[in-house]
């Protein structure tokens, strides 16, 4: 395990940790490794309930490390594709593991940083976070599908003000865009984010996993399609202990306690 990635698992709460404090958690290759290491286990581990995605020291992540960026050894155009797609697999399991993830977004989320912020469930901002795209102004049309997720997110129009013109959004302004799900006073955000995350992790494991199936089918399928996944997985649902513990907690008016199972 790579001390740049550190990780914490608690009653079906997997904290990960980008852990790269001195360069506000920039991206370097050996973390990008770490990270994919961290989420390809987590997706398979079913201890694993939900994850809380942050950075240490105060900052989510500013992207890639423009300092390491100027001393990049020569590579092929194809060696570059490469490299890059398959780091760029940590958004894609963020996004599509059937599991929530929620991103704790203090400090800044600019680049990549951004676009890893996109690619989760759930971004709880602090007041005084700094939201970017940033690639434009180094010379970069976006990766780690920032342009996807922000499309689908906010609309082609605003996407392509937020990408070609590069500002800065406080978390207020982000708030406003529906690109972060709450702002909270700085001193709260690591309580916030981290009881929002135990939340879901606490919740009925399976049913989240399909809504986030879902909803990602509502942004690629076709209407019948969708149909035919809602109806499959409530059906599954059906037979889960979650869904008759939560079905007999409300006749016996308690609350549910979920197994996610
Ligand atoms: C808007 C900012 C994110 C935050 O602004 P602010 O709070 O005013 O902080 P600064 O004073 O600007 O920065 C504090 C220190 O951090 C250093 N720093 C910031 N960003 C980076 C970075 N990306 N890489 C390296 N170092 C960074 C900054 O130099 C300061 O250091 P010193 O205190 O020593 O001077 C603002 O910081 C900002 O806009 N940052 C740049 C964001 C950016 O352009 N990111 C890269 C986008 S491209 C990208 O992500 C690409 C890839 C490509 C390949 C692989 C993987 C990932 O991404």
């Amino acid at each position: 395990m790579s001390d740049l990635v550190l990780q914490h698992l608690d009653r079906g709460l997997l904290t990960v940790t980008m852990n790269r404090p001195e360069r506000r958690n920039a991206l370097s290759a050996e973390m990008q490794f770490a990270m994919l290491d961290a989420l390809h286990a987590a997706t398979k581990n079913a201890e694993v309930r939900a994850i809380l995605l942050k950075g240490a020291g105060g900052t989510f992540c500013v992207g890639g490390d423009i300092q390491a960026m100027t001393t990049k050894a020569p590579a092929t155009l194809e060696e570059n594709v490469t490299d890059l797609r398959s780091r760029m697999e940590i958004s894609r399991l963020v996004h599509q593991m059937q599991k929530p993830v929620v991103a704790q977004v203090d400090g800044a989320a600019a680049g990549a940083g951004f676009s890893l912020a996109l690619a989760c469930d759930l971004r709880i901002a602090s007041e005084s976070a700094k939201i970017t795209t940033a690639f434009a102004k180094i010379g970069f049309p976006g990766d780690y599908g920032g342009t996807f997720f922000l499309t689908k997110m906010i609309g082609s129009a605003k996407a392509r003000e937020l990408y070609l013109m590069s500002p800065v959004l406080s978390a207020q302004e982000a708030l406003g865009l529906g690109i972060v799900t709450k702002v909270v006073p700085d001193a709260e955000t690591e309580k916030v984010a981290h009881d929002v995350a135990m939340s879901l992790a606490q919740g009925p494991t399976i049913a989240l996993g399909y809504i986030k199936k879902n909803i990602n089918n509502a942004e690629t399928m076709s209407l019948e399609d969708c149909f035919d996944g809602e109806a499959l997985h409530l059906s599954r649902c059906r037979d889960s202990t979650d869904h008759k513990e939560a079905a007999k907690a409300f006749v016996e008016k308690r609350k549910p306690t979920f197994a996610g199972r």
